[in-house]
């Protein structure tokens, strides 16, 4: 449709288990969407939920020429979408947090010099000098101890927003400084997640954005600049050099490169506005109000608040804004997500998300007693090692226990996990909060229900889209290049519905269980 004068924004979601896209209009309508999903659409790479496992132990990768990969197959599938890439005027995107990506010396010029006329695994097949640990790896107990005793863990949490986590990347990159020491020395550039897909839309290694940067142990997120100390304690003196300058997330990066142009039609000019990660983009995509808190459910759940001024928090993470709006950000992440739900539902219902709502209203809420914490991977908070622990009401362990008293065992457990370590944190819940959910089990209203009666305020989700990471990165698409060009967008308000409330009784039920969680956790054992 050449001549075609419609505005549209394209939003990338790097996240864990696959690759989304989305088309927005300029009132942020949604046009057009595509996804890829690594496990099932890229068998050859052999990953389990997106990633594969090292053969250390917490050890957790993912081959960056997956994404390489996922993206021209994304790209093709927006094609038969009917997707007219002429009238896109920005891409953003979004990537799954922490994951880092090795570039080789000679990656700059393979990215520079990309061909419309083949696919970009091809040329890109010697980009890359390892395979990527992403933030499901817990492979780095030791590498975050000497962080912590070279900068000191509260002066850690003091400058970077917090302390030292097996999955941030700077004690990843310790760990490869360490024990790969020719792997590091081959590397020309790290970039996060984020900024790697980045650098294959714009054909340049694209800078880090201090939103997805925070989330390193390495950003001074008062100064917003990489600060010396971290940056000694995780590698040599080229680490500043490999991991370039920061730059704010509402930066156009550059114009689309012309592989995208040559093979897909997209305007020479098309803008490209920096990558960041996906809670970030999430965090924009929900346009968080005062008293809301955005409830992340995806491979991970995270809990997300927007603050006004850095922290220095005890656990979790406070992390430079991704929007002038939220200037600042909380962020409380659970590594035990959907993932260990969907394997639990397996073993207990089948493959049927509704046969295992059925076992959920198969028992009453408070389950009897019954309480449980499952961690198929290592959790992140409180770290601890991958475990099972299935309490009766008399707190002995229980075995041969039926199924529908361990599907409520596993999402009570899950939910009053999240609201007792985000009351650690500070965030703010009464009764005029909301919970605003999002993410791939946000569409679960059973699930949603025991998150409205443990956190005791009602969970709303959005009608416009239940990705808000993705949505997120077609609107920050939308909003930079509406500044950058002068030009004022409709946009449009998000609009949010509620879809559970609290049950009159569950003040009687949930916070004894919320005291005995703290209990039982404090007796199970923890990583390091
Ligand atoms: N009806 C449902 N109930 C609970 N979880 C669901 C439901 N539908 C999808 N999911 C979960 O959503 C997850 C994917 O969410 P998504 O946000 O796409 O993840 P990510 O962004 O991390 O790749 C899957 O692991 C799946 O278990
Ligand atoms: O580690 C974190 C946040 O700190 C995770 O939330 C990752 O960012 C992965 O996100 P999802 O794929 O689960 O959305």
């Amino acid at each position: 449709m050449t001549g075609d004068s419609r505005k549209t924004f394209l939003g990338f979601d790097f996240s864990t288990q696959r690759l989304k896209a989305i088309v927005i209009g300029e009132d942020f309508s949604v046009l057009h969407e595509a996804d890829v999903e690594f496990d099932v659409d890229l068998p050859e790479f052999r990953t389990a939920g997106g990633v594969v496992r090292g053969v250390e132990r917490g050890e957790v990768i993912a081959p960056p020429l997956l994404w390489v990969k996922a993206l021209d197959m994304v790209m093709d599938r927006l094609v038969v979408a009917g997707v007219d890439f002429s009238t896109i005027e920005a891409v953003s995107g979004a990537g799954q947090q922490h994951g880092s990506v090795w570039w080789s010396k000679d990656a700059e010029t393979r990215l520079n010099t990309l061909s419309p006329d083949e696919f970009l695994h091809t040329q890109l097949s010697t980009a890359f000098v390892t395979d990527s640990p992403v933030w499901m790896d817990s492979s780095t107990t030791a590498d975050c101890k000497a962080l912590e005793d070279a900068v000191g863990a509260e002066e850690l949490s003091k400058i970077t927003g917090s302390r030292a986590y097996e999955r941030f990347t700077g004690p990843q990159i310790r760990k490869m400084f360490r024990t790969r020491p020719r792997v590091y020395q081959a590397t020309s550039r790290i970039s996060l997640v984020s900024s790697f897909a980045c650098s294959l839309l714009v054909g340049k290694i694209a800078p880090i954005d201090l939103s997805d940067g925070s989330g390193m142990n390495l950003l001074d997120i008062h100064t917003l600049q990489w600060d010396d100390k971290c940056l000694q304690a995780c590698g040599d003196e080229s680490l500043s050099t490999k991991l370039g300058t920061p730059v704010p997330s509402a930066t156009v990066v550059g114009p689309i490169c012309s592989y995208f142009v040559g093979r897909y039609g997209f305007k020479p000019d098309c803008r490209v506005v920096a990558f960041t990660g996906d809670n970030c983009s999430a965090l924009a995509g929900l346009r968080l109000r005062a008293g809301w808190v955005g409830l992340s459910l995806g491979t991970s759940d995270t809990l997300l608040l927007g603050l006004p001024g850095p922290a220095a928090p005890p656990a979790g993470h406070v992390l430079a804004g991704p929007t002038p709006d939220a200037p600042y950000m909380a962020l409380l992440c659970f590594a035990n997500g959907s993932l260990t739900r969907q394997n639990h539902r397996d073993r207990l219902a089948g493959h049927s998300w509704d046969a295992f709502n059925d076992l959920l209203t198969a028992t009453v809420r408070g389950n009897m007693g019954y309480m449980g914490i499952y961690y198929d991977t290592a959790e992140i908070v409180p770290r601890a090692p991958a475990g099972r622990w299935l309490l009766d009401a008399s707190g002995r362990a229980a075995e041969r226990v039926a199924p529908q008293f361990e599907a409520r065992a596993l999402l009570e457990g899950q939910a009053l996990a999240r609201r007792a370590h985000a009351e650690d944190m500070g965030f703010k819940l009464d009764k005029s909060s909301r919970l605003i959910a999002t993410g791939g089990a946000s569409v679960n209203k059973e699930l949603l229900q025991i998150f409205a009666d443990v956190f005791d305020t009602p969970v709303y989700v959005q009608d416009q889209h239940a990705n808000a990471a993705l949505l997120g990165a077609a609107i920050r698409a939308a909003e930079v290049w509406s500044v950058a060009s002068g030009t004022p967008l409709p946009g449009s308000e998000l609009n949010v519905s509620p879809v559970a409330t609290p049950y009159p009784d569950h003040d009687k039920i949930y916070p004894p269980m919320l005291a005995r969680y703290r209990q039982i956790i404090d007796t199970i054992p923890k990583l390091g």
